[in-house]
């Protein structure tokens, strides 16, 4: 397992204690960004599309809901044909994101089983807007994050194994191979970010293009010194597909960017086919 280093410290907001800043690597967490009520309505509106089984509770598979634009497997973009409309429990709160000069316009509900997590990874950067959401409901969960290295990006050139678990994780992110679990002496420090519940985190900068966020699958976790069982939960991830020009990337993270990764290798493939 990997050793956990402490969190780094936030600046609090003078304006209003529940915003938290890391601005050094461009990460906020907002705390009590929704009500209990707001989150209440969003379980039940959430398990009105898919009710909880029995087996749900057990640490197995997300269950994930897209509204928004589609993804297009085929450009690679956003599908401008195939729309799921947008709950009006998520439309909400949009006026009251921290960044209104462009919203999300893709959004992934998950419900998370008790026990379960998402393996370590960096959102596509080519194909969203630089601004990455999560808002936090049902239970608090520790997010891990670990500025990338040499090993992320030695991963992300490896063959993608095709057994993805659902379509969203092949072409919304960039998974790590799971040996990114694996202790390793070249891996940076991982710390972990405690995700309350009713908390919006925005990602951009470098927390959002050279860092992976994982949650790790655990029974329990450790939160202010106490040992608490982990509860089911759930997250609406929030993107904003890039569109024509926009598309692409020039972050200071060439080594997990796919931007950069497909340009090598389309260079790659024309020395072979130069060859005689
Ligand atoms: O559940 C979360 O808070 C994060 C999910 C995530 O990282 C993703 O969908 O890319
Ligand atoms: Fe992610």
């Amino acid at each position: 397992m990997a050793v956990l280093h402490e969190a780094p410290a936030p600046t609090i907001d003078p304006s209003n204690p529940n915003i938290l800043r890391w601005d050094g690597i461009g990460l906020m967490l907002i705390r009590d960004f929704i009500t209990a009520a707001e989150e209440a309505a969003m379980i039940e509106a959430f398990h009105a599309r898919d009710p909880l089984k029995e087996g749900d509770m057990k640490p197995k598979k997300r269950i994930s809901q897209h509204f928004g634009h589609h993804f297009d497997y085929t450009t690679f973009g956003a599908s401008e044909t195939h729309f799921t409309p947008v709950p009006l429990y998520i439309t909400s709160f949009l006026p009251r994101l921290p960044i209104q000069s462009y919203l999300p316009d893709q959004f992934t509900v998950q419900y998370y089983p008790p026990g379960s997590g998402i393996p370590p990874h960096v959102d596509t950067h080519s194909m969203f807007g630089e601004a990455l959401y999560s808002l936090s409901f049902g239970s608090a969960v520790p997010m891990q994050f670990r500025m990338s290295g040499p090993n992320d990006a030695r991963k992300m050139r490896l063959p993608k194994r095709s057994a993805q678990t659902d379509n969203t994780e092949s072409t919304t992110s960039l998974a790590l191979s799971e040996q990114s679990h694996k202790p390793d002496e070249e891996q940076t420090p991982t710390w972990e970010l405690l995700l309350p519940a009713r908390s919006l985190l925005l990602m951009t900068g470098p927390s959002r293009y050279g860092y992976t966020h994982a949650i790790r699958p655990r029974k329990t976790d450790v939160i202010n010194g106490s040992t608490v069982q982990r509860q089911g939960r759930y997250s609406i991830t929030m993107r904003s597909i890039r569109r024509g020009i926009e598309i692409g990337c020039d972050c200071a993270f060439p080594g997990v960017c796919d931007a950069r990764i497909r340009e090598e290798m389309a260079g790659g493939r024309d020395e072979v086919v130069s060859v005689p």
